[in-house]
């Protein structure tokens, strides 16, 4: 259930986000690109249904998404793949999450949820670049899953083994798209080789 999305032009946006000297725009710029490479990926199954269309020269048979994914960007370090999602989906409903890692003891620290009411039935992208121990995705996961939601699917830049474990055991049912598989954790909690605060190097340090 984890596709890691290596398309050439993804890796090479990675290389840009994972460089410490690229600055903070360009590291922006970056992060929307591959949010636009990896929800095209995470839609490439998706059911569609055929819809009419007149071109200026005949009618013929189109498509569309039978049915949107709600975005939940989890605030701060989401939001910057919230704005390329949609432009992705543009008619797709977008509801928040803002949780924030202690990071001295790791654990995730709620602090803002605004989320559809009823997410039964409907498919959920859950946009974060960052999956290290799992913990924030997972409490993400439990709100929604709170609200009926049965078909999650994790978009992430950069996972770590231990967080898609973590969300193995928690919720195994969770679909993880990813631009890579990093090596590990370290003592800290950061993903090596990782690319740094995802937070603080679209919008610093706080
Ligand atoms: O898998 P975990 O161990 O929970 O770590 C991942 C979380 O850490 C980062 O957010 P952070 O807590 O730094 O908040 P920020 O986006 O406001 O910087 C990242 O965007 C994830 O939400
Ligand atoms: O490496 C990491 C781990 C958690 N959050 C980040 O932003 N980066
Ligand atoms: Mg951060």
């Amino acid at each position: 259930m984890t596709l890691v999305v290596d398309h050439p032009l993804a890796r090479a946006r990675l290389t840009t986000v994972r460089d410490a000297r690229t600055d903070r725009p360009t590291f922006r710029d970056a992060v929307r690109d591959l949010t636009t490479m990896l929800v095209y990926e995470a839609l490439r199954d998706a059911p569609v249904t055929e819809t009419p269309v007149t071109t200026p020269v005949a009618d013929t048979v189109g498509a569309e998404l039978t049915a949107p994914p709600v975005l939940v960007p989890v605030l701060r370090a989401g939001l910057g793949m919230a704005t390329a999602a949609h432009a992705q989906v543009p008619g797709a409903l977008m509801g928040f999450v803002g949780v924030a890692r202690d990071e001295e003891t790791l654990q995730p620290t709620p602090y803002m949820e605004s989320l559809p009411g009823d997410l039964a039935g409907r498919p959920v992208f859950v946009l974060d670049p960052m999956l290290a121990t799992g913990g924030s995705m997972a409490h993400t996961i439990d709100l929604l899953v709170a609200r009926g939601a049965d078909d999650v699917t994790a978009v992430c830049v950069v996972a770590a083994p231990e967080g898609i474990a973590r969300l193995g055991e928690q919720h195994p049912d969770v679909r993880i798209v990813t631009a890579t598989i990093d090596e590990r954790l370290n003592e800290s909690g950061y993903i090596v080789p990782g690319l740094g605060d995802a937070g603080d190097r679209q919008f610093g340090a706080m």
